[in-house]
């Protein structure tokens, strides 16, 4: 597909993994060129669509121009939708075993992984939001470790933890998958 000249979406993030799939899932399907640009930005509190908002303000405002950001959150039914938005530190502390761990006094395992990409097309202009949900349950830890906590998240319907399902099947049924056909559906404009 020919790229309308000169314009370009930053894809801001500090993440490699989430980078990877987006250009896996994406592919040559969105009608702009997308640039990636690390910078590691604030991790607000808050409800995830709020979260996504101030992310993407701040980071067109640091790129000063059309950008996607994106925010993850991992929501335990069991525990009212926590840790939600606050999964990075969790995963950090408690690693994927105490993820599971911190439901051993629950029956309800079960969990959604909610993945939210934002738009803006500069500081001040208005972002645009994208979700994508995907069911499933936290599980004893299983598969490579090079993802976040796909190896204590196994979605409905499959046997397997993401991190065990090779990555071409994470990347149709996954949370970021969803939210990328959503962005893919409604479409940007990009000025
Ligand atoms: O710079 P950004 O894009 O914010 O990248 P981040 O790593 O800080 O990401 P988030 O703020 O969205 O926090 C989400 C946490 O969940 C992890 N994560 C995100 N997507 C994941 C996925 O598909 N599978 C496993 N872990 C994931 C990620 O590594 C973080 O620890
Ligand atoms: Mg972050």
């Amino acid at each position: 597909m020919a790229l309308p000249a000169g314009r370009s979406v930053v894809f801001v993030t500090g993440n490699a993994k989430k980078l990877e799939e987006v250009v896996q899932i994406l592919g040559d399907r969105f009608p702009y060129k997308l640039v990636s640009k690390k910078i590691d930005l604030p991790e607000y509190q808050g409800e995830p669509d709020d979260i996504s908002i101030q992310k993407c303000q701040e980071a067109a405002k640091q790129v000063e121009g059309p950008v996607i950001v994106e925010d993850t959150c991992l929501c335990f039914r069991a525990l009212g939708g926590l840790p939600g938005p606050y999964i990075k530190w969790f995963l950090d502390k408690l690693k994927p075993e105490g993820l599971y761990r911190l439901l051993s006094g629950f029956e309800d395992k079960s969990a959604w992984a909610l993945c939210t990409f934002a738009f803006c097309a500069g500081e001040r202009e208005p972002v645009q939001l994208f979700r994508g949900i995907t069911e499933g349950r936290i599980v004893e830890p299983r598969g490579p470790r090079d993802f976040g906590w796909d190896p204590c998240f196994q979605p409905d319907g499959y046997d397997k933890t993401y991190a065990e399902l090779p990555k071409d099947v994470k990347n149709t049924i996954s949370h970021r998958y969803r939210a990328l056909a959503a962005l893919s559906d409604q479409g940007v404009k990009v000025p």
